[in-house]
Order: C-alpha cells, then structure tokens, then sequence
C-alpha cells in the first residue's frame, strides 16, 4: 500500500509554487468540446489524476488531446460518441460536466450518475432543472441519465436554488450554443466560474456576470477552439499556508492570488499570523502560539468547504476552543476520527465541531478520508511528535501535484513510499508508448485505409455516434 511518511517538528521556509487549478481546469477541459472549430491550448494544467480521468472521458467522446509540460492541446471537431462512460465518470463528479457540453453540441448524452469524494449525497437535481428548462427531456436508468432535446437548446430563466458551483458551470456551457438568451440566478460566484467563463468567451460565447449572482449567456451559432492559462489553485495554496502556519514557519507561496483567498488570509490574521502580498504571491510568516477563532464554511466568497478540514488541523494547536460548522455538504467531518488518532480533541455536534486547542498531537497511522482530508493529515503531521503514517493516497492524487516533494522542499521531514509505481507518471509512460506505437502504425493503418471498399470510406468521412439515444 503506498504511503506518505512524515516526521514532525520541521519548521517551514522558503518558496513553493502553486499549480494550475484543479477545480477549474476540469471544467475548462469540459468546455474544450463545445469547439465544433479548431484547436484549444491550455496551458497551466497540473498533472493530476483527476485530469487524467477527464483525458480519458473526452478522448471516449472523440477528443484528440495531447499533454506535454503542463499544456494540453484538444481537439473536439468531431464527436464520436454521446456517451460518457461509467468507468471515468464513477471515479471523478467533475465528468458530470460534460453533460452540458454534450447537449449543446450534440443535442443528446447519455451519462453514468458521478462519483467522487463521499463528503454528502451530492444530488444532481440543480443541473437537471437547468437542462429541462433549456429544453431538454430527462430519462433516468440504472446508474444513469439520458437527456436529448428536440433540435437546439432554447435559451431561458434558471434559478437555482443553491448556489450549486457544478449546476452553475454546466448550465453556462449548455446555454453557450443555445437559441437566444439565459440568465442564471442564484448563480455560483467562485473564482472558478469565472475562469471558466473567460476561457468560453475566448471561444467566441457571450457570458457576462461570471462571479456575480446573475450570469447573462446570449447564445452563439458556434465555437472554436482558444487558447487560455488556468488560474492558481486556491485550495493548494491555502493548504500550503496552513502549512507553514502550523509549523511556525515562513513560507512564500508563489501565483497565490490574495483575492481568491479572501476568507483563508482573514481567518489566519484573525489567528495572528501575518500574511503579505507579494508581486507573484503571497508571504506567511507564522508565530509560535496562535489564536483559536471559529469558522463556518459557505459558498464563496465564504470560507471554502475544501479549506475546512486544513484548517481544523490548524485550529487543534491553536490556544483556546474553536467551533467550526460545515454548511456545504452534510459529511464532511470523517477526517475527525483520524484526528483523534494523532491525539485531537474534537466533538462532533451535527454539522458543528468543537476544537480544544493546545494539543500536543502525535503522529500515527492514519488514512485519507478524502481529498482535502489527506492534505488536512499531513499539516497535523508537520507538528506531530513522532511519525505519521498516511495512507488512502488515491484521494490526495487527485487534486495535488506531488505534496510530498513540495513539503519536502520547504524542508519538512517527508517521504512517500510507492507499492508500486506511482499512478501518474506511470500513465505517462503508458501515453507515450501508445503515441510511439501509433506513431509506428501509421503507415501500415493509412494504407489499409486505402484499400478498404468505398461504402467504408463514406462511413470514415462522416462521424457516427457510437450508439444510438433510446428514443432514436
Ligand atoms: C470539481 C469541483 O469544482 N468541485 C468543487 C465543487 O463541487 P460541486 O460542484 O459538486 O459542489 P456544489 O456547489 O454543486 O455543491 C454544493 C452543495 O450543493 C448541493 N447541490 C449541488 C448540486 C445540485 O444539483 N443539488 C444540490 O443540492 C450539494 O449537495 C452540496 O451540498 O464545489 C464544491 C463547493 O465549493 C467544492 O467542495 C468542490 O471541490
Ligand atoms: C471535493 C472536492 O472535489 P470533488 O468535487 O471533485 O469531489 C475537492 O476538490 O475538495
């Protein structure tokens, strides 16, 4: 089993850079196959697991991509299939956003119901009633939904009823290629919306209001393919301050966009710990004993749910009792219990949990519960007495692009230990043999190609959909 060890008591220096965004590139990459029209390059796109699995789902739905040196190269010109399938999307909720894409490109998908981390039930209900009122028809089956329109997508008023990030990403998409104009109220405001809707209007879309409560989308006949840099992840970096916080330490964190972390830096002020603007950055300089404050998380720009579990991790050594209360989603308090094992002192209340501070903790052996809770364990580590032992790495792989080397070059006292070969570059190695093997084949395919009867050829010209809709 892989495993991260840690040992406590490093305090933190230097310089660490931020990757691009996980939260936002994913559904930029799902917006690539709204480009009916050349070419999209994103540059900034870390190299993730969760990225892999969405390369996995467009290359399914005819995507040809590329990913050299943190650029990805797509191309969505012709789609060859309207189904997106169950083994990507289970892994990733992130691929239920090719829906929208699907429905205004296509008119039809069919989709598995999304996974991804297990923190609530995570209904899909917000972007279900933004598709129908678009006018689109929903049929559910075993583990998934099937949804066509009868001829383009028709422009209308969605409000939603919970300022739902994904519902909001996915209605703007679909709307993109749409007859005449959609407005949605209630809309998520996260930094993540609005690097979305940047890169459609790079397409070609009309989007105004993106990181407001009403976004306007007067839609297009078409898209093409753009260029476009990701945004610095918030969520890494605030990891990273909560970091250096927790061990005292003085930490520049380089692309750290301080607009983007508003309610993080407020909260670590509020605990005494000093954080400065930079030219390309943000500096954390942290004092030995720090303040105990309370925390509730809220949709942006509240204090994000996915900073919620670092910060506990912060608040256990903080002098005083904190309370912290998880609004968002209804189970996200499971890194608790592993808490508890490196000596925490925490009551769980509903969705409330009461922090004693001032704890020495001590290292253990612990497991990722999710995403942010592995990276939540590993700042506890950073201070532990002892060692700790994190395992559950397939939740930390998908959204940081290796904490441990980064931990280790601020000087923190960490290793990981792979079973067998981590599952990132290891997929790298697989994507260059395939490219390499293509590479090699071609000649032998083209001239199989050109013997192949004419009835075939026709069939290689014109795209067909893998399967057909239900009710096709
Ligand atoms: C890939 C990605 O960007 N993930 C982020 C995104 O997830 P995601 O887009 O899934 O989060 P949402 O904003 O949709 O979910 C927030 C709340 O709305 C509820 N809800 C959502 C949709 C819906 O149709 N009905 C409904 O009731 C959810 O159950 C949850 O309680 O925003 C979350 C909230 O900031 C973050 O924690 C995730 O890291
Ligand atoms: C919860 C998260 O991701 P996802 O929405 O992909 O499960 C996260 O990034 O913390």
């Amino acid at each position: 089993m892989s495993k991260i060890i840690v040992r406590g008591g490093q305090r933190l220096t230097g310089n660490v850079r931020v990757s691009g965004a996980k939260n936002a590139v994913l559904p930029i990459l799902a917006a690539t196959l709204l480009a009916s029209e050349g070419e999209s390059i994103i540059h900034d796109v870390p190299f993730l697991d969760d990225v892999m699995t969405i390369q996995q789902v467009l290359a399914a739905l005819g995507g040809k991509l590329t990913y050299d040196n943190e650029i990805m190269r797509i191309s969505a010109e012709q789609l060859t299939s309207y189904e997106a399938p169950y083994e990507w999307v289970r892994k990733m909720r992130a691929s239920f956003l090719v829906m929208g894409p699907l429905l205004a490109r296509l008119g039809c998908v069919r989709i598995s119901l999304p996974g991804g981390c297990a923190i609530g039930n995570r209904p899909i209900d917000q972007h279900l009633k933004g598709f129908e009122a678009l006018g689109t028809e929903i049929v559910f089956g075993q583990g998934f939904i099937e949804a066509r329109s009868a001829g383009k997508l028709k422009g209308a008023k969605v409000y939603l009823d919970y300022a739902s990030v994904g519902a909001t990403q996915n209605i703007m998409m679909a709307a993109t290629l749409a007859e005449g104009v959609t407005t949605i109220e209630n809309a998520a405001k996260e930094p993540e919306i609005v690097d979305l809707a940047n890169y459609l209007n790079a397409m070609g879309a009309k989007v105004r209001g993106a990181g407001t409560g009403i976004i306007r989308i007067e839609g297009v006949e078409k898209l093409k393919g753009a260029r476009h840099t990701v945004i610095p992840d918030r969520v890494e970096a605030g990891t990273f301050m909560i970091a250096a916080a927790i061990t005292g330490g003085d930490v520049h964190i380089e692309g750290a966009i301080s607009d983007h972390l508003t309610p993080v830096i407020s909260k670590l002020e509020e605990m005494g710990v000093v954080v400065e603007e930079t030219d390309n950055g943000l500096r954390v300089t942290a004092p030995k004993k720090l303040k105990s404050v309370d925390v509730k998380t809220l949709p942006y720009p509240g204090f994000p749910t996915d900073m919620q579990s670092q910060m506990m991790a912060l608040l256990m050594v903080a002098e005083g009792t904190s309370i912290v209360t998880e609004t968002v989603f209804e189970n996200r308090f499971m890194h608790v219990e592993e808490f508890q094992k490196m000596s925490a002192q925490i009551k769980i209340d509903g969705r409330t949990a009461i922090v004693s501070g001032s704890t020495q903790l001590t290292g253990a052996k612990v497991t990722a519960t999710d995403l942010r809770a592995g990276a939540a364990l590993l700042c506890a580590g950073l201070m532990a007495d002892g060692e700790t032992e994190l395992t559950g790495l397939h939740h930390v792989d998908r959204g940081y692009v290796d904490i441990t080397g980064k931990l280790a070059a601020l000087g923190a006292d960490i290793c990981r230990v792979d079973d067998t070969p981590a599952p990132a570059p290891l997929y790298s190695k697989v994507l260059e043999g395939v490219a390499a093997a293509l590479e090699e084949a071609e000649p032998v395919i083209v001239a199989a190609m050109a013997q192949e009867p004419a009835v075939s050829k026709r069939e290689k010209e014109v795209p067909r959909m893998k399967a057909q809709p239900t009710w096709a």
